[in-house]
């Protein structure tokens, strides 16, 4: 990236490279790249692939700098059913669902909006939801500081839907727990509150 005068270069040469990427696969998979409703599909594609992977050019931690506030309030905080949309990185099919987190402040809290946006930034990369789970726990954790963090994440993996193993209903549970939340109340209190039946 160091040889590009800026990002907006820096994504125009990337998105020019994939581009040719994606009329390589239209040929390859029998279509006519040149008839009227594929011209711009590979320009499209290039472009949304750079929007769904956008996360690599985002820094989570600032994001949570840039709005953390000196407050006494020292109970649970919770962020329920903050939709998701990842991309698996065996197959880069969608997998998609919700996060629900919470912390409990050590003397500051964040602004409410940062965490959704921590786990867009996390999500948009590809992704196991194993580790898309712990990444949004530990940057919490790490930033922020608090007494204890919980990330539960439900998920839909289009790679079980529409190819493979082709299971239309199944839900994968992912779940971690850091510092209050490691003890069984704490983490019960939270499961609860956001209707998991892990609790
Ligand atoms: N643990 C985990 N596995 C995932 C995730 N997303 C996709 N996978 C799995 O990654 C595995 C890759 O297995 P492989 O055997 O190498 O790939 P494959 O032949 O396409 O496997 P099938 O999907 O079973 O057809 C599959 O079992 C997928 O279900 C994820 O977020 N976490
Ligand atoms: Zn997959």
């Amino acid at each position: 990236m160091a040889a590009y005068q800026n990002l907006e270069e820096y994504n125009k040469e990337i998105s020019d490279e994939i581009k040719q990427d994606y009329e390589h696969i239209l040929s390859e998979i029998g279509e006519d790249g040149s008839r009227d409703g594929l011209l711009k599909t590979p320009e499209r594609a290039a472009k949304a692939m750079l929007f769904l992977t956008q996360g690599y050019q985002q820094d989570p931690v600032s994001i949570l700098e840039g709005a953390m506030f000196k407050e006494d309030y020292d109970d649970m905080v919770i962020i329920k059913n903050i939709e998701l949309y990842s991309l698996c990185e065996h197959h880069m099919l969608p997998f998609f669902g919700k996060a629900h987190i919470a912390y409990i402040p050590n003397g500051q809290i964040v602004g409410l909006s940062k965490i959704p946006r921590v786990v867009d930034v996390f999500a948009r990369r590809l992704q196991v939801q194993e580790r898309l789970t712990h990444d949004i726990l530990e940057c919490i954790n790490t930033t922020l500081k608090p007494k204890g963090v919980a990330v539960v994440i439900e998920a839909a993996h289009m790679c079980m839907m529409m190819r493979g193993v082709q299971k239309q209903n199944s839900v994968t549970t992912t779940s971690g727990f850091r510092g209050q939340f490691e003890k069984i109340e704490t983490r019960n209190e939270f499961l609860k509150l956001i209707g998991s039946d892990l609790s």
